[in-house]
């Protein structure tokens, strides 16, 4: 093995995220001097079964840190740095659990990502060419969230995400240039209708007016897309993360006001999606609940519904959901596993169910623009990465315009 591929050292820094929390970042040397860096991102509207960070108790990531200066550093030393399969299988054994708790799934996927962004740099190539090779020509659509809600927001809205879905595009650049009129037209509305202090930003860089009904929402984005002139070519999806607003000792959805039995909901989430035009459903009932994902999808079929914390980007609970027919789509999260190789066995196991994927970023974010790459590299149907706005999220948008144009890669159709 030549110098340039072998690890030398994989060391952790405390860094700052988005929300001003501490994150981790991992890096990958060579002994051939080939460096780069991977970072965790972090969920506030976490899924029940996802794998778990290292968290200090007083809010910081020093035990991560630890936990990559001593143990993975010493596991991974000497190791080719494209062996990515073979890493990430070492640091699953060397943590022993079921959950990634011991070495921490921030410390993990941040390694994994600063592995394989080395290896591609170390072959002197794209890392979405190192993950994709010649397959990789495609951008993915994305679904950008300008309206924030849930847990995300200071508002009272509880569906979490607000989704505007620039399909009627032939370039990914001009897919962008049409969401950010319509974004910057969403603004404007705000501050007629509410006074401008409330143009304020949720986690995600997506707007939080005071509203309370998701009704409200849905009229004020769809607006923002009518008086842009894109009723054409947008069409609305929302993430209900619904999880945080189900009562489970009731059995009832607290939103809008009301209660509703999970039956209500499916009258609730249909006559929505009669009334606008919704092509994006995530996470419309509880996590544990793939019965009903399964009657909402049955019902409305042309709607793409998505299990987000239905199944933690874990094929475990995705051949669930592929038995039940749960879903259509799936939300793909790095952390949520904890190494790339989990995940790109989690993205195959959907793409050979013909289930739609959507490679995510979290609420907490850094501006390290991996998944990008990632969503080119697999050819990816859709990208969820926030508002085209903040550093965090335009990090990623910037980083597929700049393939787009470098590459001439066609914008992905639905
Ligand atoms: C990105 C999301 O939020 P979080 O990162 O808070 O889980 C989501 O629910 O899709
Ligand atoms: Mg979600």
């Amino acid at each position: 093995m030549s110098d340039i591929f072998e690890i030398k050292k994989v060391e952790g820094l405390e860094i700052i995220d988005s929300r001003g929390n501490f994150t981790v970042r991992s890096f990958v040397t060579t002994k051939g001097g080939v460096r780069d860096f991977g970072d965790a991102p972090a969920g506030a509207s976490k899924g029940e079964r996802e794998a778990v960070e290292l968290r200090d108790k007083d809010g910081g990531v020093r035990s991560a840190v630890r936990s990559i200066n001593y143990y993975i550093n010493y596991a991974l030393a000497k190791l080719d740095v494209r062996d990515q399969d073979k890493i990430d299988r070492l640091m699953i054994e060397l943590d022993g659990t079921d959950n990634k708790s011991r070495l921490g799934a921030n410390s993990m996927i941040s390694t994994s990502i600063a592995v394989a962004k080395t290896a591609a740099k170390a072959m002197g190539i794209e890392i979405f060419n190192y993950i994709g090779g010649f397959r990789s020509h495609k951008i993915p659509i994305p679904l950008l969230n300008i309206l924030n809600g849930g847990m995300h927001a200071g508002n009272e809205l509880k569906i979490q995400e607000f989704l505007i879905i620039p399909v009627g595009f032939s370039t990914f650049s001009d897919a962008i240039k049409a969401s950010t009129s319509i974004y910057r037209t969403l603004k404007n509305l705000i501050s007629e209708k509410f006074g401008k202090i409330y143009t304020s930003l949720g986690d995600e860089g997506g707007v939080s007016p005071p509203l309370s009904k998701t009704e409200e929402a849905l009229d004020l984005v769809y607006t923002a897309i009518k008086n842009s002139g894109y009723d054409n070519e947008i069409l609305l999806g929302m993430d209900a993360a619904s999880s945080d607003f189900y009562n489970s000792k009731l059995n009832v959805y607290e939103i809008d006001g009301t209660k509703k039995t999970p039956d209500e909901m499916i009258d609730f989430y249909k006559e929505l999606c009669e009334r606008y035009p919704i092509l994006y459903l995530e996470d419309p009932f509880d996590e544990n609940d793939f019965e009903r994902f399964s009657r909402l999808q049955s019902k409305l079929s042309k709607v793409i519904i998505t299990g987000d914390d239905l199944y933690t980007t874990n094929i475990k609970y995705l051949k669930k959901g592929i038995e039940m027919k749960s879903t259509t789509g799936v939300i793909v999260k790095l952390n949520q596993i904890g190494t790339v190789t989990e995940t790109l066995d989690f993205f195959d196991l959907a793409r050979e169910n013909s289930i739609k994927t959507v490679i995510s970023h979290r609420s907490g974010e850094t501006e390290d623009n991996f998944i990008a790459d990632l969503a080119v590299g697999l050819n990816s149907d859709f990208i969820k990465t926030g508002a085209p706005a903040r550093g965090e999220r335009t990090s990623k948008y910037n980083r597929l315009l700049e393939i787009e144009k470098e590459y001439e890669f066609k914008y992905n159709k639905i």
